[in-house]
């Protein structure tokens, strides 16, 4: 059974119908060999499986999940760093077919990938202008000299480093991660691009100036009306810096809508695991989840509902049958039996009301259409709006280190 899982339904600001880049059903399997001599059988890890997901433009959506949980390899395949196993990835609602050196850097110049590690992904033997330059001649072609020289001052300004002789004039390990993380920003920006992939772009610095970058992450957003994919394992920072949030549990998407709606009321088991695990200083010790166990092997995922052996609410059907997406209120929608419209589900409903204290019991929900033709336009596909139950900040100019 194929299941229509998507982002949520909110519209772009631009009132713009289209995504900028796309996801359907893409599903990502990747063959490995039992032993590091590539002896022994095959295995396959499901690292990703049946995702749908859309970027507009203006808009960031947030891209939560355990470490392994498939993030990190679904952020690739929409830059097109690995081929899709199945599905496919499209670009302004045309699908893109990466075969090589021109269409890849076409598909490269409109779609970034902003790592984790800033350190990593500079040369250590070149400085910040000869970086710059390389990156300014790829996408500028035609600029010369003082040309290339006014482009980098120029993306050095966008990203509040100033004034650039500061900078470009260093190597890598001269400069501080949030600095180096903004110059990658900037590399970034030299292919003018539609789309940000950040791959937890603020996890590698420190705490203190995170909320830095993610601002100038959404300054750039907003001036400049780049979609943004923001991967992170933080759900408390998806709710404040993004409007949407999916959530991805052992390689499918299992839990998607507004942030503000997923991270207070989270429907699936999961996404309640993890905001219950965030640290939160006001919540006393005893009060925190009891680990329930670890996410499981992508090459032998659990039958059903591949969250089933850590959910306490867990019906037998949870075991063998994999849940289809249950369309919510306010455009939430979950991949979870506790939404179908039968006894059992409403009772383990009302189990997990108390023991999340939600209040009162969610009612069922409305599921969502399967199949390959069914729409995957999120706002068409899964509005709970439409059914009868539905009821930068500016940057910190002093946090440039
Ligand atoms: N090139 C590869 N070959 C084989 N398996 C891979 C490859 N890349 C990723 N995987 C596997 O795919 C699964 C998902 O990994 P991925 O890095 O996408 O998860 P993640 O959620 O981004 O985790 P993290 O936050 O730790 O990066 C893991 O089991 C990983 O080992």
């Amino acid at each position: 059974m194929t299941t229509i899982e998507t982002a949520p339904q909110a519209a772009s600001p631009s009132g713009d119908d289209v995504p900028v880049l796309e996801a359907r059903h893409v599903t990502k399997h990747f063959t490995v060999h039992s032993s590091p001599f590539r002896r022994g059988p095959r295995r396959v890890v499901h690292a990703a499986d049946d995702v749908s997901l859309a970027l507009y433009a203006g808009r960031i959506m947030a891209l939560v999940g355990e470490s392994g949980s498939g993030k990190s390899t679904f952020a690739r395949l929409l830059a097109q760093l690995h081929p899709v196993t199945s599905g496919e990835i499209l670009y302004r609602g045309t699908p893109v077919r990466v075969k090589g050196g021109a269409s890849f850097r076409a598909h490269v110049s409109k779609v970034q990938l902003i790592l984790q590690d800033p350190f990593g992904s500079f040369n250590p033997v070149a400085t910040i202008a000869r970086t710059l330059t390389r990156a300014v001649r790829i996408h500028h072609p035609k600029a010369d000299g003082p040309a290339q020289r006014r482009i980098i001052d120029d993306l050095l300004a966008q990203v509040s480093l100033r004034p650039a002789r500061q900078f470009t004039e260093k190597y890598p390990h001269e400069l501080s991660g949030g600095q180096l993380q903004r110059i990658s920003i900037a590399r970034a920006l030299a292919a003018d691009p539609d789309v940000f992939l950040a791959d937890e772009p603020v996890s590698s610095l420190d705490v203190s100036i995170r909320l830095g970058v993610l601002n100038l992450l959404r300054r750039l957003v907003e001036e400049r009306g780049v979609a943004l994919l923001y991967v992170t394992h933080d759900i408390a920072s998806a709710r404040y810096f993004a409007e949407d949030t999916s959530v991805m549990y052992a390689g499918q998407l299992v839990e998607a809508g507004p942030s503000e709606t997923v991270t207070q009321k989270a429907a699936h088991p999961y996404t309640q695991l993890l905001i219950a695990s965030a640290p939160d200083p006001s919540r006393p010790d005893e009060a925190r989840p009891r680990d329930i166990g670890q996410p499981p092997s992508l090459i032998d995922p659990p039958s059903g509902c591949r969250f089933h052996p850590r959910c306490p609410f867990a019906m037998e059907r949870c075991r063998t049958d994999a849940p289809p997406a249950f369309a919510l209120e306010d455009g939430q929608w979950a991949k979870c039996w506790l939404y179908a419209d039968d006894a059992e589900a409403a009772e383990r409903r009302a189990e997990n009301a108390v023991a999340y204290g939600l209040g009162a019991v969610r009612p069922a929900g409305r599921r969502i259409p399967t199949g390959p033709d069914a729409p995957t336009d999120p706002r068409k596909s899964t509005d709970a709006r439409t059914s009868p139950d539905a009821p930068e900040t500016t940057d910190t100019k002093g946090d440039q280190q």
